[in-house]
């Protein structure tokens, strides 16, 4: 685990003492770690180790059997919908509406959100495919379609699990830059991934 991990001073995101059951089992126990503003985490470990469900606890989906998350020193179950707003959770399954096409399926959450459709799509090389049907997508297109989700407007909280699953070389780069515009504008990124991201200077956590 990295300083940065640790450390008090500017922390933003900070998990005190957290565990989660799943079927009776604690799957995460006595878990703490602190991030900073501008800090990736990626979250490692074997198949079953909690990656997932931690990203899930952070995401307000799964409510932890003891502890707490804070934001800013706030405990988000104060407010989980101001914590909602500050988030983007990309889930295993991408949720791609397939009636819609792809320009649809990103107005759909440009509404929810704000932001421009055109630059989100461009971001993840979408436009050539905008007016597809989301049932025609290949999965590495569909995880593109939800990836470029995150270009639309910003949110200082993104929760990515296994982000490039799926994704060719060249859209896996073009994470990059969606990433470090990210992290230079104070957000922070935790990612639950069995393989290296495109990401600079991340923080490791080893579940
Ligand atoms: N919906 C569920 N109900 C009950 N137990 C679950 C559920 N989802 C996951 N688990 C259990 O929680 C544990 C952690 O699963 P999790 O999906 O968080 O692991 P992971 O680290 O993300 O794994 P992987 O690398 O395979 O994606 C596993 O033992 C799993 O069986």
């Amino acid at each position: 685990m990295g300083a940065g991990l640790t450390e008090v001073g500017g922390a933003v995101l900070e998990v005190r003492d957290l565990a989660c059951l799943r079927v009776e089992r604690a799957v995460i126990a006595g878990l703490s770690f602190r991030v900073a503003a501008g800090s990736a985490v990626l979250l490692t470990g074997a198949n079953g180790a909690g990656k997932s469900t931690l990203l899930r606890l952070l995401a307000g989906l799964l409510r932890p059997a003891e502890g707490a998350i804070l934001w800013r020193g706030e405990d988000v179950a104060a407010d989980p919908g101001a914590h909602a707003a500050r988030l983007r959770y990309l889930a295993h399954q991408d949720a791609v509406k397939p009636a819609l096409t792809v320009a649809e399926n990103l107005d759909f959450f440009a509404r929810l959100w704000g932001g421009d459709v055109a630059p989100a799509l461009a971001a993840l090389g979408l436009e050539a495919l905008a007016e597809l049907p989301g049932r025609v997508l290949s999965s590495g297109q569909k995880r593109r379609l939800a990836l470029a989700r995150l270009a639309l407007a910003p949110a200082p909280l993104w929760l990515l699990d296994e982000p490039t699953t799926g994704l060719d070389a060249a859209s896996v780069e073009r994470l990059r830059p969606l990433l470090a515009a990210h992290r230079a504008a104070g957000g922070i990124v935790l990612a639950a991934t069995h393989i290296p991201l495109p990401i600079e200077d991340a923080e490791e956590l080893r579940l």
